[in-house]
């Protein structure tokens, strides 16, 4: 099918034009299932001619590209004020990365966001055919959009996307080596507390929480012991006990940031009841006692306004949403089929950055869910040399992290202050790290 796009000039709930160039539209990726992946793409405040474009992918897997543009690195943020019906309104975010490059938000996998199959056996992805549909999708946008082929490209995006950008960027490296048409300008990639490997990702969980204080030493040295290493697949009795009570003790504190307010995620109930359809909660460790709507004062408030701004017939009209395709609007979509079929990254990782891609990889440092000591100790396991030993990295005379960079042009940099998704909670430092990397700076 072909790709079809809009010029978003107002969007509802902003005050007047929006400063900044929108375009949405649908690109086909498969034409059995007639699978059409959805995006916006916001052109660089700066250069466009000459900055840098910027694939975004959410995490999840399933959740919005949308995600990435109104709430992590993108030029539009919610009001945050109590919601009580009617359309929720949005701002201008100037701390958005779209001031020194183009960045397309992707809702992939299919599924996600208005990205849809009309055969729903089109939904049936996992990691590498979603993949392949990115591949795909980036052809066909370049194809229609020739005047960027030639400014610096990257794939960047956070949690789950970070498991399969560097599978992406494998297969344009591929299509580039095979000089495939349109010949897409890669330099490299980004990746902000990266989902992994499990048994990484899980036994960091729990030294973290030690450090971080929620659990004992006594937990901690239990635990060590009995587990033996292996924390997914418990051997014995005494082992499984304690990784209960750890995650209970996790489940005490907000894990996606160890220092804020545990809150509820999405869910909106109001949709409940006025469309009755069901929303599913988005972490099972959400489901407790607490209520469906998050306190104002949550970092949380956002993602539940968006559910009302997006399930508005004007905001879908502005869009551009095909009638018909999506139902619900659902910020990150749990219940359809995802294969997790790629063992581990790290084979990727290492191909691309020895093939000459550049890579930033950066951790929140308050986050439980991917922990900075898990992504560490996977990037060390690469064996690189350092050639700028950990050091500060600082904005306004104040250390904004710390960084170390590796041959082959890998930088490791972790956000102070920041959680699962780092520019959500520290959008200064981001930022910062963000223009200092792209524009081939040192942080
Ligand atoms: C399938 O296996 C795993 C998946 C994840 C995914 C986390 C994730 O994407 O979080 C979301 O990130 C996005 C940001 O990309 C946020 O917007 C969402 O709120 C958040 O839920 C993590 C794992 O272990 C650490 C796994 O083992």
């Amino acid at each position: 099918s072909p790709s079809s796009s809009k010029v978003v000039t107002h969007l509802p709930g902003f005050d007047g034009p929006l400063p900044f160039y929108l375009e949405t539209g649908y690109v086909g990726v498969e034409e059995e299932t007639g699978t059409e992946l959805f995006y916006y793409f916001v052109k660089s405040e700066r250069s466009p001619g000459t900055d840098p474009v910027l694939l975004w992918l959410t995490g999840g897997p399933r959740c919005s590209g949308f995600t990435g543009l109104a709430f992590e690195v993108g030029p539009i943020k919610y009001v945050l004020a109590p919601y009580s019906g009617g359309l929720p309104q949005i701002e201008y975010k100037p701390l958005s990365w779209t001031k020194m490059a183009s960045i397309i938000f992707l809702d992939s996998p299919v599924g996600s966001g208005f990205s849809y199959a009309r055969d729903p056996k089109g939904n049936e992805v996992g990691d590498y055919s979603s993949s392949l549909q990115v591949q795909t999708f980036l052809n066909k946008w370049f194809t229609d959009h020739p005047q960027y082929l030639s400014n610096p490209f990257y794939i960047g995006g956070e949690s789950y996307a970070g498991r399969v950008i560097p599978l992406i960027a494998q297969y344009i490296s591929e299509g580039i080596e095979k000089m495939q048409q349109p010949l897409i300008n890669l330099k490299g990639y980004l990746v902000g507390n990266p989902v992994t490997e499990k048994n990484y990702d899980i036994s960091f969980r729990i030294s973290s929480a030690h450090g971080f204080g929620i659990i004992s030493d006594q937990i901690y040295e239990a635990a060590m012991k009995s587990c033996k290493g292996d924390f997914v697949n418990p051997t014995n009795q005494l082992c499984a006990g304690l990784l209960r009570k750890i995650e209970n003790l996790i489940s005490e504190i907000s894990d996606g940031h160890v220092l804020y307010k545990k809150c509820v995620l999405d869910a909106p109930k109001p949709f409940d009841d006025a469309l009755g359809r069901k929303f599913l909660l988005e972490e099972s460790t959400q489901i407790n006692a607490l209520p469906s709507r998050p306190d104002l004062d949550c970092f949380t408030y956002g993602y539940y306004l968006s559910y009302f701004w997006m399930n508005n017939n004007s905001t879908r009209n502005a869009l551009g949403i095909k009638e018909g395709t999506i139902g619900e609007w659902v910020r990150c979509i749990k219940g359809l089929p995802y294969a997790f079929d790629m063992p581990s990254n790290i084979p990727y990782h290492l191909n691309l950055t020895t093939r000459g891609y550049r890579a930033l990889v950066y951790s929140g440092d308050h986050d439980l869910i991917v922990p900075l000591l898990s992504t560490q100790a996977w990037i060390r396991s690469l064996n690189f040399s350092i050639v700028d030993d950990w050091r500060a990295w600082h904005l306004d005379g104040q250390a904004a992290g710390f960084t170390i960079a590796y041959t082959n042009n890998l930088t490791f940099a972790t956000i102070k202050g920041g959680g699962h998704t780092a520019p959500e909670y520290q959008p200064k430092e981001c930022f910062a790290m963000a223009r200092r990397w792209l524009d081939n700076e040192p942080l």
